[in-house]
Protein backbone atom coordinates (compact mmCIF):
# COMPACT_ATOMS: atom_id res chain seq x y z
CA UNK A 1 0.00 0.00 0.00
CA UNK A 2 1.50 3.29 -0.83
CA UNK A 3 0.72 6.66 1.08
CA UNK A 4 -0.41 9.45 -1.68
CA UNK A 5 2.39 11.49 0.18
CA UNK A 6 4.81 8.98 -0.90
CA UNK A 7 3.91 8.89 -4.48
CA UNK A 8 4.50 12.53 -4.79
CA UNK A 9 7.36 12.56 -2.58
CA UNK A 10 8.66 10.17 -5.35
CA UNK A 11 9.27 12.91 -7.28
CA UNK A 12 8.45 14.05 -11.24
CA UNK A 13 4.72 13.61 -11.00
CA UNK A 14 3.89 15.95 -13.57
CA UNK A 15 0.34 13.93 -14.31
CA UNK A 16 -2.47 12.01 -12.05
CA UNK A 17 -1.79 8.50 -12.73
CA UNK A 18 -5.12 6.94 -13.79
CA UNK A 19 -6.10 4.69 -11.35
CA UNK A 20 -6.88 8.29 -9.20
CA UNK A 21 -8.64 9.63 -12.22
CA UNK A 22 -12.10 10.29 -10.93
CA UNK A 23 -13.88 13.23 -12.20
CA UNK A 24 -15.56 15.75 -10.44
CA UNK A 25 -16.54 18.35 -13.00
CA UNK A 26 -19.93 20.09 -12.34
CA UNK A 27 -21.10 18.35 -15.04
CA UNK A 28 -20.44 14.84 -13.40
CA UNK A 29 -23.18 14.98 -10.68
CA UNK A 30 -25.11 18.01 -12.64
CA UNK A 31 -24.33 20.37 -9.91
CA UNK A 32 -23.40 23.32 -10.34
CA UNK A 33 -20.08 24.48 -8.27
CA UNK A 34 -20.93 27.97 -6.84
CA UNK A 35 -17.88 30.33 -7.76
CA UNK A 36 -18.29 33.27 -5.53
CA UNK A 37 -18.29 32.46 -1.39
CA UNK A 38 -21.97 32.18 0.07
CA UNK A 39 -22.30 33.37 3.83
CA UNK A 40 -22.84 30.13 5.55
CA UNK A 41 -24.59 30.39 9.01
CA UNK A 42 -22.51 31.37 11.92
CA UNK A 43 -23.15 30.19 15.29
CA UNK A 44 -21.48 32.20 18.14
CA UNK A 45 -20.94 29.80 21.10
CA UNK A 46 -20.23 32.06 23.31
CA UNK A 47 -24.22 33.43 22.89
CA UNK A 48 -24.77 29.83 23.64
CA UNK A 49 -23.43 29.32 26.90
CA UNK A 50 -25.03 32.99 27.91
CA UNK A 51 -27.07 33.31 30.89
CA UNK A 52 -29.31 35.63 29.19
CA UNK A 53 -32.42 33.85 28.22
CA UNK A 54 -32.94 36.12 25.13
CA UNK A 55 -29.37 35.58 23.78
CA UNK A 56 -29.96 31.79 24.18
CA UNK A 57 -32.84 31.54 22.52
CA UNK A 58 -31.49 33.56 19.91
CA UNK A 59 -29.10 31.41 19.17
CA UNK A 60 -31.21 28.39 19.25
CA UNK A 61 -33.14 29.88 16.67
CA UNK A 62 -30.49 29.98 14.33
CA UNK A 63 -28.93 26.33 15.79
CA UNK A 64 -32.18 25.16 14.46
CA UNK A 65 -32.31 26.82 11.08
CA UNK A 66 -28.73 25.91 10.39
CA UNK A 67 -29.65 22.45 10.69
CA UNK A 68 -32.92 22.96 9.13
CA UNK A 69 -31.42 24.75 5.83
CA UNK A 70 -28.18 23.91 5.26
CA UNK A 71 -26.67 20.98 7.94
CA UNK A 72 -23.78 22.70 8.09
CA UNK A 73 -22.50 25.74 10.10
CA UNK A 74 -19.29 27.53 11.03
CA UNK A 75 -18.81 28.18 14.96
CA UNK A 76 -16.71 31.28 15.69
CA UNK A 77 -15.78 32.37 20.09
CA UNK A 78 -15.65 28.68 21.18
CA UNK A 79 -13.30 27.56 23.89
CA UNK A 80 -10.92 25.53 22.22
CA UNK A 81 -7.91 27.59 22.56
CA UNK A 82 -6.04 28.37 18.93
CA UNK A 83 -2.51 27.30 20.72
CA UNK A 84 -4.26 23.80 20.86
CA UNK A 85 -5.73 23.78 17.52
CA UNK A 86 -2.53 24.70 16.07
CA UNK A 87 -0.47 22.31 18.08
CA UNK A 88 -3.39 19.66 16.77
CA UNK A 89 -2.64 20.36 13.31
CA UNK A 90 1.65 20.35 14.00
CA UNK A 91 1.20 16.87 15.93
CA UNK A 92 -0.85 15.48 12.61
CA UNK A 93 1.75 17.01 10.06
CA UNK A 94 4.55 15.38 12.33
CA UNK A 95 2.44 12.29 12.11
CA UNK A 96 1.88 11.94 8.18
CA UNK A 97 5.67 12.88 8.09
CA UNK A 98 6.98 9.70 9.95
CA UNK A 99 8.74 7.17 7.72
CA UNK A 100 6.37 4.78 5.56
CA UNK A 101 7.52 1.78 7.42
CA UNK A 102 6.62 3.69 10.93
CA UNK A 103 2.82 4.05 9.53
CA UNK A 104 2.56 1.02 7.85
CA UNK A 105 2.38 -0.42 11.31
CA UNK A 106 -1.17 1.07 11.60
CA UNK A 107 -2.60 0.30 7.84
CA UNK A 108 -4.08 -2.57 6.69
CA UNK A 109 -6.48 -2.48 9.98
CA UNK A 110 -10.19 -3.46 10.91
CA UNK A 111 -12.64 -0.54 11.38
CA UNK A 112 -12.27 -1.12 14.96
CA UNK A 113 -9.33 -1.51 15.82
CA UNK A 114 -8.08 1.55 17.83
CA UNK A 115 -6.09 3.21 15.17
CA UNK A 116 -5.55 3.00 11.32
CA UNK A 117 -3.84 4.33 8.85
CA UNK A 118 -4.30 4.51 5.06
CA UNK A 119 -5.34 5.83 1.79
CA UNK A 120 -8.43 6.43 -0.58
CA UNK A 121 -11.40 4.92 1.52
CA UNK A 122 -11.48 1.84 1.34
CA UNK A 123 -9.49 1.01 -1.64
CA UNK A 124 -10.75 -2.70 -1.93
CA UNK A 125 -13.99 -1.53 -3.15
CA UNK A 126 -13.25 2.02 -4.30
CA UNK A 127 -13.41 2.67 -8.16
CA UNK A 128 -10.74 5.37 -8.49
CA UNK A 129 -8.25 6.17 -5.46
CA UNK A 130 -8.79 9.30 -3.76
CA UNK A 131 -5.89 12.04 -3.05
CA UNK A 132 -5.96 11.77 0.30
CA UNK A 133 -4.57 9.81 3.82
CA UNK A 134 -6.08 9.59 6.63
CA UNK A 135 -5.42 8.83 9.87
CA UNK A 136 -8.17 7.44 12.33
CA UNK A 137 -8.34 7.25 15.99
CA UNK A 138 -11.37 5.88 18.02
CA UNK A 139 -10.85 7.95 20.96
CA UNK A 140 -13.60 7.38 23.11
CA UNK A 141 -14.88 5.53 24.49
CA UNK A 142 -11.02 4.23 25.25
CA UNK A 143 -8.68 6.61 24.62
CA UNK A 144 -5.83 5.51 22.04
CA UNK A 145 -3.03 7.15 20.21
CA UNK A 146 -0.51 6.52 18.02
CA UNK A 147 3.25 6.47 20.12
CA UNK A 148 5.14 8.80 17.71
CA UNK A 149 5.49 11.28 17.44
CA UNK A 150 6.14 12.02 21.10
CA UNK A 151 4.08 14.81 21.69
CA UNK A 152 1.22 13.57 19.74
CA UNK A 153 -1.22 11.90 22.39
CA UNK A 154 -0.93 14.52 24.94
CA UNK A 155 -2.19 17.05 22.31
CA UNK A 156 -4.68 14.46 20.78
CA UNK A 157 -6.55 13.85 24.24
CA UNK A 158 -6.73 17.05 24.85
CA UNK A 159 -8.28 18.42 21.46
CA UNK A 160 -10.77 15.26 21.84
CA UNK A 161 -12.01 16.28 25.15
CA UNK A 162 -12.82 19.68 24.62
CA UNK A 163 -14.38 19.06 20.97
CA UNK A 164 -16.59 16.40 22.94
CA UNK A 165 -17.65 19.43 25.29
CA UNK A 166 -18.44 21.50 22.27
CA UNK A 167 -20.21 18.86 20.88
CA UNK A 168 -22.78 17.99 23.48
CA UNK A 169 -23.44 21.99 24.30
CA UNK A 170 -24.60 22.38 20.68
CA UNK A 171 -26.37 18.78 21.29
CA UNK A 172 -27.95 21.18 23.80
CA UNK A 173 -29.28 23.90 21.50
CA UNK A 174 -30.07 21.59 19.01
CA UNK A 175 -32.42 19.67 21.20
CA UNK A 176 -33.83 22.87 22.22
CA UNK A 177 -34.49 24.23 18.84
CA UNK A 178 -36.33 20.76 18.08
CA UNK A 179 -38.71 21.76 21.11
CA UNK A 180 -37.26 18.67 23.23
CA UNK A 181 -35.71 19.29 26.99
CA UNK A 182 -32.27 20.82 26.16
CA UNK A 183 -30.56 17.35 27.71
CA UNK A 184 -32.81 15.29 25.35
CA UNK A 185 -30.15 13.99 22.92
CA UNK A 186 -27.34 14.31 25.04
CA UNK A 187 -29.76 11.97 27.66
CA UNK A 188 -30.95 9.42 24.94
CA UNK A 189 -27.35 9.35 23.11
CA UNK A 190 -25.97 8.81 25.74
CA UNK A 191 -23.59 11.54 24.49
CA UNK A 192 -21.79 12.51 27.66
CA UNK A 193 -21.52 9.01 29.33
CA UNK A 194 -18.35 7.68 29.50
CA UNK A 195 -19.37 5.27 26.83
CA UNK A 196 -19.82 7.77 23.81
CA UNK A 197 -18.08 7.17 20.73
CA UNK A 198 -16.02 9.45 19.55
CA UNK A 199 -13.77 9.13 16.48
CA UNK A 200 -10.35 10.84 14.89
CA UNK A 201 -10.07 11.23 11.49
CA UNK A 202 -7.26 13.48 10.42
CA UNK A 203 -7.40 13.71 6.17
CA UNK A 204 -3.86 14.58 4.09
CA UNK A 205 -4.71 16.11 0.82
CA UNK A 206 -1.05 16.36 -1.09
CA UNK A 207 -0.61 18.55 -3.75
CA UNK A 208 -2.05 17.14 -6.86
CA UNK A 209 -0.60 17.34 -10.56
CA UNK A 210 -4.27 17.91 -12.26
CA UNK A 211 -6.63 18.54 -9.32
CA UNK A 212 -9.83 18.55 -11.70
CA UNK A 213 -8.96 15.12 -12.37
CA UNK A 214 -8.74 13.63 -8.67
CA UNK A 215 -10.83 13.80 -6.12
CA UNK A 216 -9.89 14.06 -2.12
CA UNK A 217 -12.82 12.79 -1.08
CA UNK A 218 -16.18 12.28 -2.92
CA UNK A 219 -19.69 13.51 -1.70
CA UNK A 220 -20.71 12.07 0.96
CA UNK A 221 -22.52 12.71 4.57
CA UNK A 222 -21.02 11.39 8.01
CA UNK A 223 -22.50 8.90 10.21
CA UNK A 224 -22.17 10.10 13.34
CA UNK A 225 -24.55 12.97 14.99
CA UNK A 226 -22.33 15.57 14.38
CA UNK A 227 -18.86 16.24 12.96
CA UNK A 228 -16.55 18.76 14.03
CA UNK A 229 -14.00 20.04 11.59
CA UNK A 230 -11.30 22.60 11.07
CA UNK A 231 -7.95 22.52 8.85
CA UNK A 232 -5.16 24.00 7.63
CA UNK A 233 -5.08 27.42 5.75
CA UNK A 234 -6.02 25.57 2.53
CA UNK A 235 -9.53 25.34 1.34
CA UNK A 236 -11.22 22.11 -0.44
CA UNK A 237 -14.20 21.38 1.60
CA UNK A 238 -17.46 22.21 -0.69
CA UNK A 239 -20.82 21.57 0.47
CA UNK A 240 -24.05 20.79 -0.96
CA UNK A 241 -26.81 23.46 -0.38
CA UNK A 242 -29.88 23.70 -2.70
CA UNK A 243 -28.57 21.39 -5.46
CA UNK A 244 -25.52 24.01 -5.30
CA UNK A 245 -21.54 23.09 -4.25
CA UNK A 246 -20.92 25.71 -2.13
CA UNK A 247 -17.27 26.51 -1.26
CA UNK A 248 -16.44 26.94 2.19
CA UNK A 249 -13.89 29.32 3.28
CA UNK A 250 -13.95 29.27 6.93
CA UNK A 251 -12.77 32.20 9.38
CA UNK A 252 -9.32 31.85 10.79
CA UNK A 253 -9.76 30.54 14.17
CA UNK A 254 -13.52 28.93 13.42
CA UNK A 255 -14.91 25.28 13.53
CA UNK A 256 -17.02 23.89 10.92
CA UNK A 257 -19.60 21.42 11.96
CA UNK A 258 -22.01 19.26 9.89
CA UNK A 259 -25.18 17.01 11.01
CA UNK A 260 -24.58 13.57 10.15
CA UNK A 261 -26.22 10.70 9.41
CA UNK A 262 -27.95 9.76 12.71
CA UNK A 263 -28.75 13.03 13.61
CA UNK A 264 -30.54 12.32 10.13
CA UNK A 265 -32.31 9.49 11.72
CA UNK A 266 -32.92 10.37 15.34
CA UNK A 267 -35.16 13.48 14.09
CA UNK A 268 -36.93 11.62 11.47
CA UNK A 269 -35.41 13.69 9.01
CA UNK A 270 -36.44 16.72 10.10
CA UNK A 271 -32.77 17.53 10.52
CA UNK A 272 -30.77 15.95 7.29
CA UNK A 273 -27.29 15.21 7.02
CA UNK A 274 -25.60 16.97 4.35
CA UNK A 275 -23.82 16.03 1.67
CA UNK A 276 -20.02 17.27 1.11
CA UNK A 277 -16.87 16.84 -0.42
CA UNK A 278 -13.18 17.50 -0.36
CA UNK A 279 -11.59 18.87 -3.83
CA UNK A 280 -7.71 19.02 -3.88
CA UNK A 281 -5.10 21.89 -5.24
CA UNK A 282 -1.78 21.76 -6.81
CA UNK A 283 -0.59 24.38 -4.65
CA UNK A 284 0.41 22.73 -1.25
CA UNK A 285 -0.57 19.98 1.26
CA UNK A 286 -3.98 20.31 3.11
CA UNK A 287 -5.29 19.25 6.47
CA UNK A 288 -8.29 18.96 7.60
CA UNK A 289 -9.34 17.65 11.25
CA UNK A 290 -12.68 15.86 12.21
CA UNK A 291 -13.78 14.42 15.30
CA UNK A 292 -17.12 12.20 14.68
CA UNK A 293 -19.71 12.80 18.10
CA UNK A 294 -22.05 9.80 18.29
CA UNK A 295 -23.90 7.45 20.83
CA UNK A 296 -21.89 4.20 22.65
CA UNK A 297 -21.15 1.63 19.80
CA UNK A 298 -24.50 -0.47 20.96
CA UNK A 299 -27.19 1.83 20.75
CA UNK A 300 -29.85 1.48 18.63
CA UNK A 301 -30.88 4.37 16.80
CA UNK A 302 -34.11 5.57 15.92
CA UNK A 303 -36.17 7.90 15.05
CA UNK A 304 -37.13 10.37 18.62
CA UNK A 305 -41.04 9.44 18.89
CA UNK A 306 -41.13 12.60 20.05
CA UNK A 307 -40.24 13.90 16.90
CA UNK A 308 -42.71 11.38 14.63
CA UNK A 309 -45.79 13.15 13.64
CA UNK A 310 -48.90 10.54 13.34
CA UNK A 311 -49.58 11.91 9.84
CA UNK A 312 -45.40 11.03 8.79
CA UNK A 313 -44.69 7.88 10.45
CA UNK A 314 -41.23 6.62 11.18
CA UNK A 315 -39.53 7.66 8.05
CA UNK A 316 -35.93 5.46 8.76
CA UNK A 317 -35.76 1.90 10.72
CA UNK A 318 -33.24 1.66 13.89
CA UNK A 319 -29.65 0.10 13.61
CA UNK A 320 -27.22 -0.46 16.35
CA UNK A 321 -24.25 2.58 15.70
CA UNK A 322 -21.37 0.17 15.38
CA UNK A 323 -23.59 -1.51 12.32
CA UNK A 324 -23.98 1.52 10.83
CA UNK A 325 -20.40 2.24 10.89
CA UNK A 326 -19.47 -1.66 9.17
CA UNK A 327 -21.98 -0.78 6.42
CA UNK A 328 -20.39 2.43 5.82
CA UNK A 329 -17.65 1.29 5.44
CA UNK A 330 -17.85 -1.96 3.61
CA UNK A 331 -18.84 0.42 0.87
CA UNK A 332 -17.13 3.03 -1.39
CA UNK A 333 -18.76 7.03 -0.01
CA UNK A 334 -21.10 7.56 -2.10
CA UNK A 335 -23.53 10.52 -1.37
CA UNK A 336 -25.94 9.42 1.18
CA UNK A 337 -26.12 5.93 -0.46
CA UNK A 338 -25.71 4.21 2.94
CA UNK A 339 -28.27 5.90 4.90
CA UNK A 340 -30.90 4.78 1.76
CA UNK A 341 -31.07 1.36 3.14
CA UNK A 342 -33.44 2.96 6.25
CA UNK A 343 -35.22 4.61 4.70
CA UNK A 344 -38.90 3.27 5.19
CA UNK A 345 -41.45 4.34 2.35
CA UNK A 346 -43.77 6.39 4.05
O1 LIG B 1 -11.37 17.68 4.22
C1 LIG B 1 -12.47 18.14 4.50
O2 LIG B 1 -12.67 19.35 4.59
C2 LIG B 1 -13.65 17.22 4.71
C3 LIG B 1 -13.33 15.98 5.45
C4 LIG B 1 -14.51 15.07 5.58
O3 LIG B 1 -15.54 15.32 5.01
C5 LIG B 1 -14.46 13.85 6.41
O4 LIG B 1 -13.39 13.53 6.96
O5 LIG B 1 -15.50 13.18 6.53
FE1 LIG C 1 -17.15 14.14 5.82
Amino acid sequence: MFFVKELVESGCLTSVPSKYILKNTDSDDHCILVKEPEPIPTIDFSLLTSPDPHQRSKIVTELGNACLEWGFFMVINHEVPKTLRDEMIRETESFFDLRGEEKRQYTGKKLFDPIRCGTSFNPMVDKALLWRDYLKVHVHPHFNAPNKPSGFSKILQEYCKKTREMASELLKGISESLGLEQSYINEKMAVESSYSHQLFVANMYPPCPQPELSMGLPPHSDHGLLTILMQNELVGLQVMHNGKWIPINPLPNSFLVNTGDHMEILTNGKYKSVVHRAVVNNKATRISIGTAHGPPLDTVVSPAPELVADHVGQAYLGIKYREYLELQQSKTLNGKSCLDHLRLSI
